[in-house]
């Protein structure tokens, strides 16, 4: 069976100030799979998530969204293939919740095909999805932390992309709500990049790609990837694994090195 590239990307690099943040990633996503991409705090997680969005520009390589490049493509056509959940995205504006997930709904709306009675049921099933429909009509700014984040995958998810981009999107979550979200990613059909700290849950992706001082160190299925080895020279623990009785499934547990 062939497998169809959905986002590649070959010697990508992005620098500031003269200063190297991300070297030669040479990347492809599959369609349907969720890639987790792992690494320590500033390893390059976000950079590369932003230069795969098109938030930020190449300086060097280049990014292929579904074979075509990146940079040749208008803003919209962008916004119907890929949605970018940031990290810390926050606006200013007063809206309410149900305005922030309209507003996924852009990338699709021309005075063509004005807003209709679809792009109200998308919405709501986005609000839906992400337990926050009780919240439709408050306004943005007195959300907690964790109701915005759900905001912003409900936003993402109304935007209908073919390939979703979450930057750590347990972040400020409880653990239900993790929970939630990270069913809901093994559950959708669409393609997902997921950076991820907890490597436990990385451990439920289908493959993980590691980032390591800019670099993307090593790329495989988590079994392959999450070796001691592997999280003593990248991540600087000790680990041992445990088998959940409930399931089988291996959990693993952390150490300092000494
Ligand atoms: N605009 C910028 N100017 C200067 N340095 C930057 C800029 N953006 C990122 N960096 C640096 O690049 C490195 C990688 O940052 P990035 O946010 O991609 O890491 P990350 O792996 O997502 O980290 P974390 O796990 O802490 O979120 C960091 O050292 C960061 O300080």
């Amino acid at each position: 069976m062939t497998e169809t590239t959905m986002l590649e990307c070959q010697q990508l690099g992005w620098s500031t100030r003269g200063q190297s943040i991300l070297r030669a990633v040479d990347l492809r996503v599959r369609q349907g799979e969720t890639l987790g991409l792992i690494g320590p705090n500033g390893s390059g997680k976000s950079t590369l998530m932003r230069l795969l969005a098109g938030v930020l520009t190449p300086s060097a390589g280049a990014v292929r969204l579904e074979g075509r490049d990146l940079a040749s493509l208008r803003r919209r056509e962008i916004a119907q293939a890929m949605a970018l959940v940031e990290q810390q995205a926050e606006t200013a504006d007063r809206i309410t919740v149900r305005d922030a997930v309209e507003l996924g709904r852009t990338p699709w709306l021309s005075a063509l095909r004005p807003w209709g009675a679809e792009d109200d049921a998308i919405v709501r099933s986005a609000l839906e999805v992400v337990e926050m429909s009780g919240f439709a009509e408050r306004d943005w700014l007195t959300l907690s932390g964790g109701e915005r984040q759900r905001v912003h995958i409900a936003r993402a998810l109304a935007q209908r992309p073919r390939i979703l981009l979450l930057d750590e999107p347990t972040n400020h979550l409880d653990i239900h709500h993790q929970l939630g979200i990270l069913q809901l990613v093994a559950r959708l059909l669409v393609t997902t990049v997921i950076a991820l700290h907890d490597l436990n849950q990385a451990m439920g992706c289908d493959r993980l790609g590691v980032l390591h001082q800019g670099q993307l160190v090593a790329l495989g299925t988590p079994a392959e990837i999450l070796t001691p080895s592997l999280l003593r020279d990248v991540f600087g623990v000790r680990a041992t694994f445990l088998t959940d009785p409930a399931d089988g499934s291996r959990i693993i547990r952390f150490h300092p090195l000494s």
